[in-house]
This record gives structure tokens, sequence and C-alpha cells, in this order.
């Protein structure tokens, strides 16, 4: 069975190498779609009885670990200097430092690395995460799966 959850969060970026608009400092409203696979949980009594995992669960780990991490911060790549040292002159910004460029493609592979240790089956349900899915715009978007 997979289960899906999606959240949504807003940060700004910029692509230093690219050719046009995204080398320019912007932001998005991301959407983030995080999806488990596992078996349905068949316990009597227990408050996650029929469920892969509850909801809210995801929820709450998805913000802990990531979104509230991301959310209203600026993602910049470490090698683009100038961005980051300008950041870094900022008191108290809120800056998310990656190690590639901040692509959707690179966030959502990003997304699923620190998810992926996150999301542990306490059931014994082999929940495992699968994908992210990553929006950049309501039209764009990159999918990191499990290898
Ligand atoms: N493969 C990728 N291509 C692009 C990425 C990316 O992460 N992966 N990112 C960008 C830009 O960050 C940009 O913000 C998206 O721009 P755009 O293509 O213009 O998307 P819009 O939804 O704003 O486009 P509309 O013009 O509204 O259709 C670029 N490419
Ligand atoms: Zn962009």
């Amino acid at each position: 069975m997979l289960i899906t959850r999606r959240l949504e969060f807003d940060a700004g970026h910029r692509i230093p190498d690219h050719q046009s608009q995204c080398r320019n400092l912007h932001g998005h409203r991301y959407a983030i779609e995080i999806t488990l696979s596992g078996e349905v949980i068949q316990r009597d009594g227990d408050a996650a009885n029929g469920m892969v995992m509850d909801f809210s669960d995801v929820k709450a780990l998805a913000k802990e670990h990531l979104v509230d991490v991301w959310d209203h911060a600026f993602l910049v790549y470490a090698g683009d200097t100038v961005v980051r040292q300008f950041l870094e002159s900022l008191p108290a910004h809120k800056t998310v430092v990656l190690d590639r460029p901040p692509t959707a493609e690179n966030l959502a592979q990003e997304a699923f690395r620190i998810l992926d240790q996150r999301y542990r089956d306490v059931y014994g349900n082999h929940l495992c995460l699968e994908r992210v899915r990553l929006f950049e715009t309501p039209n764009c978007w990159a999918d990191a799966l499990r290898a």
C-alpha cells in the first residue's frame, strides 16, 4: 500500500549558472509530496489501526526535519559565494546552505535523503519512504525515488 502526504512551504533561491530568469534571486511556493509504502496495520484498539502511518505523524516528522527548516529560508548553493556571503552578512537571516544548486531535482534528492532517516518502521509493517515529489511551481516538479 502507498500513502502520500502533501505539505507546502515558501523559500527563496537562485540557480547561479542558469542563463535566463532563474539566475535572479526569487522565491517559490514549494510543495512536497511524501510517499510511503507499508502494510496496513491490523491491530484492534491501536490508534494506527487500518493505516500505513497516521497522516498527522507523516506531517509532523516532515515539518520537524524538513519543512520548518526550509520554510521562509533562502536555499543557497555553497558554491554561490557572492550570495552566500551576502546572506551571511544579514543578521539572523534564515539560510540553508546546500552542497548542490537548489534545482527542483537537487532539492527533491536532498529532501529524500533527510526524510529517509526519519520514517522508521515502528509498527513492523515495513514502512518505507518510496518517493519525494518536489514541486517548484504547479507546473514543474522533480521526483526522487528509492534507488
Ligand atoms: N530541470 C529544471 N529546470 C528548471 C529549474 C529546475 O529546478 N529544474 N528551475 C528553474 C527556475 O528555478 C524557475 O523558477 C522555474 O522557472 P519557469 O520554468 O519559468 O517556471 P514557471 O512555472 O515560472 O513558468 P511559467 O512561465 O509560469 O510557465 C528553471 N528551470
Ligand atoms: Zn526558481
